[in-house]
């Protein structure tokens, strides 16, 4: 029988230490790390997320700006908002929830956050040095998913970790995280062929697809490490991508879905705003 990564404890460790470093800025430099968090229009998920987000920063210590703006905001009045927090001192970190709806460009808009702020790693620039092995920022998914698997201390190098899921978000950045651990890595998609086969070889296998409860037995090599990032809503109540009940008897450690890879996500995001506010010291 697996055991179940407790991330809960993870998180409270992660955001203990992130107590401490806002109380050291706030005594020996007198600042308060301060956030702005965009939401625009009115995703399920961003919505989520943006509350969460409220919540702990007050838990920590840190000013949380919450900027909403309506689904038909023009792509100029998103452009001038960023580089008004750009320019800003007191601002240290800058996030836009997504997806975010219209005709916007996307890219552009993600792009104009100054790097040094771009606390969720959105920006060419903050993507390409990560794949670099020279971050300014780690994704804070990503870096969920590799901070559980951290966390086992386990042997990595040399293991087979396949990753199943090519988004930008999640699924490439986590294989990017996965190789600087000196793993050898798999990156599946809709198209691989054989999954269960590929899937079946891994020591480590994480899945980032958004389908519930698709990987189930057939998936998984026994005594794997299986992580679980996916979150679908499965008869109103949401639910992972792994058949939990069908593969806890084959794997040695599993994170669940809730739980799990998301308890992590806020922590780490308030982590990447204290290394933020470090910069501008
Ligand atoms: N807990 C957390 O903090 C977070 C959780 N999530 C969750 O993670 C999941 C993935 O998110 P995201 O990466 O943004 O999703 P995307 O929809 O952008 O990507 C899904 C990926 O899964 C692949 N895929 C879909 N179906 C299959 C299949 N049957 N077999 C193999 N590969 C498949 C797709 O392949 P292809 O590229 O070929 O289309 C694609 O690469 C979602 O459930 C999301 O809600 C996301 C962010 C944070
Ligand atoms: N730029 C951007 N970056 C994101 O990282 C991003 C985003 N946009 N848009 C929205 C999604 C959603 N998201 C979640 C974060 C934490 C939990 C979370 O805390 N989940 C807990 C609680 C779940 C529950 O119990 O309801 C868990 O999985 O255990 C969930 C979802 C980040 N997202």
């Amino acid at each position: 029988m697996g055991k179940i990564i407790d991330c809960k404890q993870i998180s409270l460790k992660i955001k203990s230490e992130v107590i401490e470093e806002v109380q050291k800025v706030k005594q020996d430099n007198n600042i308060t790390p301060t956030v702005v968090s965009i939401l625009v229009g009115n995703d399920y998920g961003s919505i989520y997320y943006h509350n969460m987000q409220d919540k702990t920063a007050r838990e920590l210590g840190i000013n949380f700006i919450k900027a909403n703006f309506d689904k038909n905001v023009t792509e100029e009045e998103l452009l001038s908002c960023i580089r008004k927090y750009n320019d800003d001192k007191l601002i240290h970190g800058i996030m836009v929830l997504l997806p975010f709806p219209g005709n916007i460009n996307k890219k552009k808009v993600l792009n104009a956050i100054n790097p040094n702020k771009d606390i969720d790693c959105l920006t060419d620039i903050c993507m390409g040095r990560l794949f670099k092995s020279d971050k300014i920022f780690y994704p804070c998914t990503a870096n969920s998913v590799a901070t559980i698997i951290d966390s086992l201390g386990i042997e990595l190098e040399g293991k087979e970790a396949v990753i199943i899921g090519r988004s930008n978000i999640v699924g490439k950045p986590t294989a990017m995280m996965m190789l600087d651990r000196n793993t050898t890595v798999t990156l599946c998609h809709s198209r691989t062929r054989n999954l269960e086969g590929i899937a079946s070889r891994a020591d480590i296998l994480i899945s980032a697809i958004g389908k519930p409860k698709y990987i189930n037995s057939n998936f998984i090599k026994k005594g794997a490490v299986v992580i679980d990032v996916g979150t679908s809503s499965l008869n109103g109540k949401i639910t992972g991508d792994v058949d939990f009940d069908d593969v806890i008897d084959k794997v040695s450690y599993i994170s669940t879905v809730p739980g799990g890879v998301g308890t992590l996500t806020t922590a780490l995001l308030f982590k990447n705003l204290c290394e933020a506010v470090k910069k501008c010291i």
